[in-house]
C-alpha cells in the first residue's frame, strides 16, 4: 500500500483490500473493498481520520511510518465498526499521546466492542469543532447511515467532507479518485442497497443538511475518493427518493420445474404489456444484484414451491432480506405450486409484513401449471399493469 496525497497536508493512508469477497459474511463484494484512511497535517495538530480493518494493521502501520507524521495528536472514529477501528487497538499503543474523538455512542461501542480504555478517547457534540492550527475540523453526528454511532468530518479551509460509509462503494481500485463513474455507479448503488436502504428517510436528512455545506471532495470510508459530489448527491437523491421503476422482480425457486414453468410465463407476460422483468433463480442469483433491483422495482413477486408446509428456505431468506431492506415496492405478490396442502402463502405474507406495499392476490396451484393456471397469471400481469398505471409507474 502506498501514501498518496490527496491536498497538501493531506494524505490517504488506508489499505486496499483487492481479495476480499464477501462482507458481514453475507454480501458479496465483487470488485473487493478499501478500507480509507486519512492523515491531516495541521500547523499545530496532526489527526488521522479512522483506521482500517485489523486484517491490515501492518499495512496500515508501515503507511503511518511512511508519512510525514512524527506525532499523531488525534485519531477521529466516525464510525465504531471493526472495518474501520479494528486497527485501533495497535494504533494506540503505538501512539500513546493520540486522543480518540468520536461521538459518544461511538464512545460507548468501541468500549465494548475493542475494549479501548475511557481515558483515551474525547466524545464530540454535533457542530462541535476541533483546530488542528490553520485547518479546522468539524464534526456532524449523523446516526443511522448505518449505525447509531455514524459521524461525518468536514475539514473547513479545504472543503473535504469526509463522509464515513455515506457515498461509500466496495471498491478496490489503485485510482485515489473515480475513474470510471459508470462503474463506481455501479457499485455505489449495489452498496447503497446493501446498507444504506433501510435508512432511506435519514438519508434524505443528511442529504439536506449537507447542502449547507461547500463541498469540493468527498472522502468516503470505502471505495475512491470524488471531486465531483454533485454527482453523488443526485445519485443519492434518487435512490433515498420513493420513486420506482416499472419495474418487476421475480425471485424464485422450483425443484422439480413447475414454479418455474410459471416464473417464465408471467416474465414473458409481463414483457408483452410494456413492463421490465427479471427474474432470479435464488439458486444461483448473486444476493447483491437482487438487492439492487430491489431498490427500484415497484413490484416484487417471490415465487416457491412448498416445502414441509411453508416456502422454501431459500424464498423465505430473500422475504426476510426484502422485510429488513424495507424497499421502495410499492406491490407484492406470491406464485408457485404445491403439492397437497401447507401454509405457504400465509408465511410469506407474514415475512414480508414490514414491507410498506399492497399484496395482489397470489397465483398459488397445485402441481404443475395447466391452462386455467396460466390465464390466472394473465390476470396477475393484468393486474400489475393496472397498479402500476395507477400509481403513474412508468
Ligand atoms: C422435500 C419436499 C417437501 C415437500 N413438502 C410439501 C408440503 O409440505 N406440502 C405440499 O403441498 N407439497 C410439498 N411438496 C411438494 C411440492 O410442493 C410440489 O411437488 C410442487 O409442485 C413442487 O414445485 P416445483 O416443481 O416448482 O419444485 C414437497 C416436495 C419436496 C421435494
Amino acid at each position: 500500500m502506498t501514501v498518496r496525497t490527496i491536498k497538501e497536508n493531506i494524505y490517504s493512508v488506508g489499505v486496499t483490500d483487492w481479495d476480499r469477497q464477501i462482507f458481514d459474511e453475507m454480501l458479496p463484494l465483487p470488485d473487493g473493498t478499501s478500507y480509507n484512511s486519512y492523515l491531516i497535517t495541521g500547523s499545530e495538530k496532526t489527526a488521522l481520520i479512522d483506521a482500517v480493518d485489523s486484517d491490515f494493521e501492518e499495512e496500515f502501520i508501515t503507511n503511518l511510518a511512511k508519512s510525514d507524521a512524527t506525532a499523531i495528536d488525534y485519531i477521529i472514529v466516525n464510525h465504531a465498526e471493526q472495518d474501520h477501528s479494528g486497527a485501533l487497538g495497535i494504533f494506540i499503543e503505538l501512539f500513546p499521546q493520540a486522543k480518540i474523538i468520536t461521538s459518544e455512542k461511538g464512545k460507548e461501542l468501541l468500549k465494548s466492542m475493542l475494549g479501548i480504555p475511557d481515558f483515551r478517547m474525547q466524545t464530540v457534540s454535533d457542530m462541535e469543532e476541533l483546530s488542528l492550527g490553520d485547518k479546522t475540523l468539524r464534526f456532524r453526528i449523523t446516526p443511522w447511515v448505518h449505525w447509531p454511532d455514524t459521524m461525518m468530518t468536514y475539514l473547513k479551509e479545504d472543503k473535504i467532507l469526509f463522509s464515513c460509509d455515506f457515498f461509500g462503494a466496495h471498491y478496490a481500485t489503485s485510482s485515489l479518485f473515480i475513474d470510471d463513474y459508470h462503474l463506481h455507479y455501479i457499485l455505489s448503488k449495489r452498496y447503497f442497497a446493501e446498507i444504506m436502504m433501510p435508512f432511506r428517510k435519514k438519508v434524505s436528512e443528511y442529504l439536506d443538511m449537507l447542502k449547507e455545506y461547500d463541498i469540493d471532495i468527498v472522502a468516503p470510508s470505502h471505495g475512491p475518493l470524488c471531486n465531483s459530489p454533485e454527482i453523488l448527491f443526485d445519485q443519492y437523491r434518487e435512490w433515498s427518493s420513493d420513486d420506482v421503476k416499472n419495474r418487476v422482480i421475480i425471485p424464485y425457486v422450483s425443484m422439480h420445474g413447475s414454479t418455474k414453468k410459471m416464473v417464465l410465463y408471467l416474465t414473458d407476460a409481463l414483457i408483452r404489456r410494456g413492463i421490465e422483468v427479471r427474474p432470479y433463480d435464488l439458486g444461483r442469483a448473486d444476493s447483491g444484484a437482487i438487492a439492487m433491483d430491489l431498490l427500484d422495482a415497484a413490484t416484487i413477486v417471490i415465487a416457491t414451491p412448498t416445502v414441509l408446509f411453508g416456502p422454501h428456505p431459500k424464498a423465505a431468506n430473500i422475504a426476510f432480506i426484502a422485510n429488513i431492506l424495507k424497499p421502495k415496492a410499492k406491490f407484492v405478490s406470491i406464485i408457485g405450486s404445491y403439492g397437497w396442502g401447507g401454509k405457504t402463502v400465509t408465511d410469506l405474507q407474514a415475512m414480508t409484513a414490514k414491507l410498506d406495499a399492497e399484496v395482489i392476490e397470489p397465483v398459488y396451484i397445485k402441481g404443475t401449471p395447466a391452462e386455467d393456471n396460466f390465464l390466472a397469471l394473465d390476470s396477475l400481469a393484468d393486474e400489475i399493469l393496472k397498479k402500476h398505471k395507477e400509481k403513474n409507474i412508468a
